[in-house]
């Protein structure tokens, strides 16, 4: 059955961006992945001041409203790269945190979809047609997962 998610609170809740588990990417830790995501729009900008401050705010809900707050300037290649830039880090997060990488592994072969009313990139928008690109990655890195155990066990022995 089809795995939907959004909200942190609800079932699979740590497959949202906005779930509390850090990452140490670019040499930097980050509080969540919404934070990497909303921060990586103002590389090589005017406003690449705001990458820091974006790092430092305590919620993700903060570094969403500074990234998406349309005063700033976004890189111009942005729509090039966030999914790249969104791969990577939910790669870290599921490498760095071993509890929610079991949840995610033990999801095997079901559909995994963002669940959100509104956004029609990243999951699947209010009539469900949505491109789903979070869910996509993180059935993506499931399965990045998946081989490196199978790597681990049979060339390194466990
Ligand atoms: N989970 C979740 C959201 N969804 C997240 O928003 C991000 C896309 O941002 P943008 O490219 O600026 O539109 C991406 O991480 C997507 O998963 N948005 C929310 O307002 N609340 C939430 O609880």
């Amino acid at each position: 059955m089809t795995i939907y998610f959004y909200k942190v609170p609800d079932p699979y809740g740590c497959f949202s961006n906005f779930s509390p588990h850090s990452i140490h990417l670019n040499g930097r830790d980050w509080p969540t992945v919404e934070h990497y995501y909303q921060a990586h729009k103002f590389v090589g900008t005017r406003d690449e001041g705001l990458i820091e401050k974006i790092r430092g705010v305590k919620t993700p809900e903060e570094a969403a409203a500074l990234g998406r707050d349309r005063g700033y300037e976004v890189r111009s290649d942005w729509e090039g790269v966030k999914r790249e830039i969104m791969y990577e880090a939910v790669l870290t997060k599921f490498l760095t945190h071993r509890d929610i990488q079991k949840v995610l592994l033990e999801t095997g072969d079901e559909a995994i979809v963002e669940d959100s009313p509104t956004d029609y990139y990243w999951g699947c928008g209010a009539e469900k047609t949505g491109a789903n690109h979070l869910g996509k990655i993180l059935m993506e890195v499931r399965s990045q997962l998946r081989d490196r155990a199978v790597f681990t066990e049979t060339i390194v022995g466990g």
